[in-house]
């Protein structure tokens, strides 16, 4: 299959590296040449616009968008319209917000799928877990890169018609937000309390076996090994925000109580305050583990 790639970051170019290894061929675009010229390295085709790409593509167009949600995502669609018909898909494997992605999908010409994407930067080597809404036809028709972006074939689903891709993966990211604060409370006592602990080895031991075990844990005990027991310079400041936003107001207008997820929300709008707390500082260190997202450092 040929590929179109828009938004070569820290997803996009994993998703060209997986894609290409399987075999398809990949034409990437990116506002940001030195990505572009990243994915060529890699095997890419490389596209310098937009009306570039859709040209190196042939008939039956399958677009993958892996920009920031918002904005990005609707310009893109304003550029690709007039080169999109029916027969054509477009994924966004973004975090779109899911009442944006079933808008989308009304007015574009394609096929549109939201793809929820968890595993981030750090998951690359064994794959995404995606979440897909859509069309099932156009599900199947990108069953090939599924496979290949996902863990297999068992790392996608199609979810259900437009935005329940989206949805499912907002409220990932809810579940994300709680499990993320249930630790750094857990470590905070620790770091606290009665015994002088090396938070690695604790982190350790409850990785082999213990029933809270989990990849945000393994990614605590690589934190601790990587900052000290103590976070180093890990600053007490806890950006991002929005998908959990988002599931705290889906329920309220759902009116299912979410007390877990909106104190974990809470918790990162009452980081911005900088007074210290381990917890925080760890949830900020977790967003680096798993997202790659930039470190807030203490002075
Ligand atoms: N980093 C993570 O852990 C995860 C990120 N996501 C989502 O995936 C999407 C991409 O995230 P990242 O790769 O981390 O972001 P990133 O900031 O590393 O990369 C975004 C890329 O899109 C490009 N871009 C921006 N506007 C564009 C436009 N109009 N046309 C073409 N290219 C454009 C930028 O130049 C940049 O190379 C976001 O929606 C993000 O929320 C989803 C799951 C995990
Ligand atoms: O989707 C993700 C992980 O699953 C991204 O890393 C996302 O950025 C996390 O949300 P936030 O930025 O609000 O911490």
């Amino acid at each position: 299959m040929q590929l179109g790639l828009i938004g070569l970051g820290r997803m996009g170019q994993i998703v060209v590296e997986r894609t290409l290894a399987a075999g398809h061929d990949v034409v990437a675009f990116d506002l940001d040449e030195a990505a572009v010229a990243t994915a060529a390295e890699a095997g890419a085709d490389p596209a310098d616009s937009i009306d570039d790409l859709t040209n190196q593509l042939g008939a039956d167009k399958r677009i993958w968008l892996m920009v920031p949600a918002g904005e990005a995502v609707d310009v893109t669609l304003e550029e690709l319209e007039s080169h999109l018909d029916g027969d054509d898909v477009v994924v966004d494997g973004g975090n779109s917000y899911f009442e944006d992605s079933v808008r989308r999908a009304e007015s574009c010409p394609a096929a549109y799928l939201d793809c929820g994407t968890s595993g981030g930067p750090a998951g690359a080597e064994l794959g995404f877990s995606l979440m897909v809404g859509g069309p099932e036809w156009a599900y199947e028709e990108l069953e090939p890169v599924f496979d290949a972006v996902a863990t297999g074939p068992d790392g996608h689903e199609r979810m259900g018609p437009a935005g329940s891709g989206h949805y499912v993966k907002m409220i990932h990211n809810g579940v994300e937000y709680a499990l993320m604060q249930a630790y750094g409370e857990g470590f905070e006592l620790l770091h606290e309390g009665r015994y002088d602990l090396d938070l690695e080895s604790v982190a350790s031991v409850w990785n082999n076996g213990a029933v809270i075990r989990s990849w945000l844990l393994e990614l605590c005990e690589e934190a601790f090994r990587e900052e000290g027991s103590d976070l180093g310079t890990v600053a007490d400041r806890v950006e991002g925000g929005s998908t959990g936003t988002w599931t705290v107001q889906e329920g309220l207008e759902q009116e299912v109580p979410l007390p877990l997820i909106y104190t974990a929300l809470a918790e990162r709008f009452g980081s911005r305050a900088d007074d210290g707390r381990f917890s925080r500082r760890l949830a900020n260190r977790l967003r680096y583990g798993f997202g790659r997202h930039a470190v807030p450092r203490r002075e």
